[in-house]
């Protein structure tokens, strides 16, 4: 095996982007050094590491690269024997459409309902919007494989790594704020939906590197404090 090049890795916790290229890190097996940012106490010298001052971000022997997507792939390129995204052009291109499909339909109907905390109807929007996708989703994974538990069937790849992080925290947030309305999102309606959910998250890569339910719910407290306080200036 080629020596991997020295690997720095600056996260946060409750960071969805930031656990996607957690998850590829350890799916791979990469050694790598941890360095977690305070999102809300971002050290000074972190700017010249990525001067968006977002994680996640890598540092690849002397080089520094940010972008969730781009680091997930990277991982992948680094350690190409891992196979988390296979050798058939078409097959990485619907890995890449699914990724896009959930992160530009679903995951943004995240801050409308964290956006939304006193408004039914407002929720109400975001849940039918997320229903609406869901459709589609549901067709895209019976399209790749009539039985998950991944989006490919039974080969993990990106598009689980990738989505994995998002679905998780939708549930979380939906199930800590407005107990009774997880039931208005149909995760459960589409048996290779549901499979497929349960997969993503119940693999130990996403175990290993997700934060307790208890500490992401404190930290969508926290988010409600700042919006609310936004809304007053
Ligand atoms: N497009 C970026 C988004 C990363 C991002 O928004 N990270 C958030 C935390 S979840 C962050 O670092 N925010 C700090 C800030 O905006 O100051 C990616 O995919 O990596």
């Amino acid at each position: 095996m080629v020596a991997q090049p020295k690997l720095t890795f600056y996260t946060s916790v409750v960071c969805p982007y930031a656990q996607r290229a957690a998850i590829a890190l350890n799916e791979v097996g990469a050694e790598y050094e941890k360095v977690e940012i305070d999102l809300q106490n971002k050290p000074a010298w972190y700017k010249d590491v990525n001067p968006e001052t977002k994680v996640p971000a890598l540092t690849v022997d002397d080089y520094n690269i940010a972008e969730s997507l781009v680091l997930v792939e990277l991982v992948n390129d680094l350690f190409p024997e891992k196979k988390l995204l296979p050798d058939n052009a078409l097959k990485r291109a619907q890995i890449r459409f699914f990724v896009e499909y959930w992160s530009s339909k679903i995951s943004p109907q995240q801050w409308k309902i964290i956006g939304n905390l006193e408004d039914k109807e407002g929720r109400q929007t975001a849940y039918n919007d997320i229903n609406a996708a869901l459709v589609r989703i549901n067709e895209l994974l019976l399209e790749q494989s009539q039985e998950g538990p991944y989006f490919l069937g039974k080969e993990y790849s990106i598009a689980d790594v990738n989505v994995a992080p998002f679905a998780y925290r939708l549930k979380v947030l939906v199930s800590h704020f407005f107990k009774d309305e997880i039931e208005l999102i149909d995760f459960a309606k589409y048996p290779r939906v549901k499979e497929f959910l349960a997969g993503i998250t119940e693999r130990d890569s996403f175990k290993a590197t997700i934060a307790s339910e208890e500490y992401l719910a404190q930290a969508y407290e926290k988010a409600r404090e700042r919006f609310a306080a936004a809304a007053k200036k």
